[in-house]
């Protein structure tokens, strides 16, 4: 069996200490994914440390600088199964400056912070839904029986 693709993204939040606005990124490309929701990020290459390649793909997508915090571990060998072919190492970080802000320089044609309670409110790639599912810190309540 060939082994799956590595792709590293970040869960860009305002604060580590206490995450309320995430990060979304709008694909432009290619065209069937163009509209949906990602984390940015993108593939690992040959010989780089996952940890480098994130911060190379924000810096290359977003044109800013990132400080880490704690990897959102999956359930496959703390992986995400995004698909047949790639699997998803993803970590939380926030900014480490303000300036400048981050911007859609490739591959992405809009940038979105969620608020609080609005982390599912777009249309999040597949495979990403239950990722951001397992991190909102706003889950939605089960439907009260009715009466
Ligand atoms: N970056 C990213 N890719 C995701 C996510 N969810 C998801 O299913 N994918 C898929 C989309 C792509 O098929 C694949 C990652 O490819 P990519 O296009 O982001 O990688 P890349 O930036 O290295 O692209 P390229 O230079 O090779 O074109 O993983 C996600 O949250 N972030």
């Amino acid at each position: 069996m060939t082994e799956p693709v590595l792709v590293v993204a970040a869960a860009i939040v305002d604060d580590l200490d206490d995450p309320r606005v995430l990060l979304a990124a709008r694909r432009s490309v290619p065209a069937s994914l163009a509209g949906r929701w990602e984390f940015p990020g993108g593939k690992v290459e040959a010989g780089e440390d996952p940890i480098e390649a994130v911060h190379r793909e924000i810096g290359e997508e977003l044109g800013v600088s990132l400080r880490l915090g704690a990897e959102v571990t999956g359930p496959e060998n703390g992986s995400w199964r995004l698909s047949s072919t790639y699997v998803m190492r993803l970590w939380f970080a926030e900014l480490a400056s303000p300036d400048p802000e981050p911007a859609p320089l490739v591959a992405h044609d809009e940038l979105r912070w969620l608020g609080p309670g609005q982390w599912l409110s777009v249309p999040w790639l597949d495979a990403d839904v239950p990722i951001v599912e397992a991190i909102n810190p706003w889950p939605a309540r089960a439907s009260a029986p009715g009466r």
